[in-house]
């Protein structure tokens, strides 16, 4: 799914407006009512709403909506909120009037007009949509506070209001700190970035029909996964396949103190359905990964403790991986500048090996091309610098996929892969129960095994954070998400590919 932006938006509406055609005030009304649908699937008519609307069209929206509750029985309040002389959009000022006489609109234009809300009200926040530009001040900034403090349940048309769909925040602006967002059509750039997205809550995307012709010839770098192209990625398995048809991956960490990850790398590898896995750990590792994986072949380096040296042959495998549990020791990251000087299958990257090669310029213009690299945020840092804002860190992702012709996989709660050509795709599915110590490690044994499987590196990076993430929803489904370790990935990966399957 295309992410578009705010100025993309405007002209999709505008798009649907000419050529459905549809009056620009009926196109409102149907978000009102996709809005309005939603709403009342989740709270019946006793629940109290105080809906406040700007002076756009997104108070448009929000006058419609209070008209649309009210008609189905739902105890609605309406305030307006204005400075003084602000024009009002005509779809606003059309509603406004359509707004029946028992629901009189009140008029907020100082805080002192902000009146106290019954306890239980659910506030509805129609006061700025993908219109804002610029931060919130005075009565709405005011507002807004007053909003915040309540502590009660905010559902955000559109946007949460105060949140640009595009832009950085500036610092200490005062935002809709929302409950649940209802955006319409597709959710906005800032939803899906850490910084903006934490005012978000739960974002829901309603359909408002807009024109498919736009939405299909409009370009944009950013793409959210969605179930239908993850399973266009998947490959069935054939009949006549053996274990040689699924690759050979190998992986390459572990050091004392940190087997655990290397291992849970392999166990991830072989769920995500490589045909033969071999690990290279240090001496220490050897019964231990042959005990806690035995499906996977060992290799030992000549360290008993960390990796020294590549002991096995490049060319017997199909894609290798490297980093988990690694350890930063100078003799590691000797064998990496060396491991990168053979003919080596297609790389991915994770932790320590990121680690020692950010701190190593000479050792990161090595890198061999297509490789598959997969930061947390701290760790891109260390490889490209700070980022100034979300936006910023975007840019400086997609300069250092082209600089090093490789696919970026930035870890977070949207992870987000970026690649040599300049595109964006953001995962959809995960959860918070996945911020726990390990879950990395399984996503590297995944793409390492797809990798290995034949599966190009953007497929492999696409397929693979999409099916980690959902194994972490369908493990917390499960078992809540405080409880879920790393390696529950593992173990629901086979549902998460049985669901992609099924599309
Ligand atoms: N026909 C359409 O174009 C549709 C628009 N829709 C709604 O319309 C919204 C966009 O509407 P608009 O473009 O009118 O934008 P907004 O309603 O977000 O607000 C824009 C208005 O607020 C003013 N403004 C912006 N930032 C301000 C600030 N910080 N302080 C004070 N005033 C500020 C602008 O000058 C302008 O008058 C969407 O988010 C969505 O909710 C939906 O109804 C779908 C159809
Ligand atoms: N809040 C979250 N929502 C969704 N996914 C998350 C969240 N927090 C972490 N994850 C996922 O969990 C993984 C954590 O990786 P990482 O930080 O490298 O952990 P570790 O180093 O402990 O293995 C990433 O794939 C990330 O996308
Ligand atoms: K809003």
């Amino acid at each position: 799914m295309k992410i578009l932006s705010a100025a993309q938006t405007r002209k999709a509406d505008a798009y649907t407006i000419q050529h459905e055609p549809i009056s620009s005030l009926d196109l409102m009304e149907r978000a009102a009512s996709a809005l309005v649908d939603w709403l009342t699937q989740r709270f019946s008519p006793e629940v109290p709403f105080a809906i406040f609307c700007g002076p756009g069209n997104n108070g448009g929206d929000g006058l419609a909506a209070a008209r649309l509750l009210h008609n189905r029985g739902y105890n609605v309040q309406v305030f307006l909120v204005e400075e003084p002389d602000q024009t009002k959009s005509d779809d606003f000022t059309q509603n406004l009037h359509r707004l029946p006489q028992e629901l009189p609109a009140q008029s907020i234009q100082s805080i002192e007009d902000f009146s106290e809300l019954s306890p239980g009200t659910v506030v509805l926040d129609a006061l700025f949509g993908s219109g804002l530009s610029r931060p919130l001040r005075g009565v709405y900034a005011q507002v807004v506070e007053k909003m915040n403090q309540l502590g009660g349940t905010i559902i955000s048309v559109d946007v949460p209001s105060g949140l640009f769909a595009d832009e950085a925040l500036l610092q200490d602006s005062t935002v809709v700190q929302a409950t649940h967002t209802v955006t319409f059509e597709q959710p906005k750039l800032s939803f899906l970035l850490p910084s903006s997205g934490a005012y978000v809550g739960e974002w829901h995307a309603v359909s408002i029909a807009l024109h498919p012709e736009y939405l299909q010839n409009v370009a944009s770098p950013y793409q959210l996964l969605t179930p239908a192209f993850i399973k266009s990625i998947l490959k069935p398995r054939k009949k006549y396949a053996h274990k040689g048809t699924y690759g050979h991956a190998l992986l390459i960490g572990g050091s004392y103190g940190k087997l655990g990850a290397l291992i849970l790398s392999a166990q991830a590898a072989l769920r995500a359905g490589v045909g033969l896995l071999t690990v290279q750990v240090p001496q220490i590792g050897y019964s231990i990964v042959q005990t806690a994986v035995p499906e996977a072949m060992a290799l030992t380096d000549l360290h008993d403790l960390h990796f020294t040296r590549f002991t096995g042959q490049p060319d017997a495998y199909d894609c290798l991986g490297i980093g988990p549990g690694l350890g930063q020791a100078e003799d590691t990251r000797l064998a990496l500048e060396a491991l990168f000087r053979l003919h080596l299958p297609p790389l991915v990257l994770d932790a320590d090996a990121l680690n020692l090669v950010a701190a190593d310029r000479t050792l990161l213009r090595t890198l061999p091309e297509g490789s598959i690299l997969t930061p947390h945020l701290k760790e891109f840092e260390r490889l490209t610098g700070p980022a100034t804002d979300d936006f910023h860190r975007l840019q400086l992702l997609q300069s250092f996929c082209q600089e090093h012709k490789c696919y970026v996989v930035l870890k977070g709660a949207h992870s987000c892969v970026g690649t040599p050509t300049g595109e964006y795709y953001f995962n959809s599915t995960g959860n918070p129960g996945m911020a726990t110590g390990g879950s990395g490690d399984v996503l590297t044994g995944i793409l390492t095994s797809l990798r290995a499987q034949g599966y190009s590196a953007l497929e492999t990076c696409l397929l693979g954070i999409y099916v980690h993430g959902l194994a972490g929803d369908l493990a917390a489904q499960e078992m809540g998400q405080a409880s879920l370790i790393a390696s529950d990935l593992s173990a629901f990966l086979g549902k998460a590919f049985l669901a992609v399957e099924k599309g």
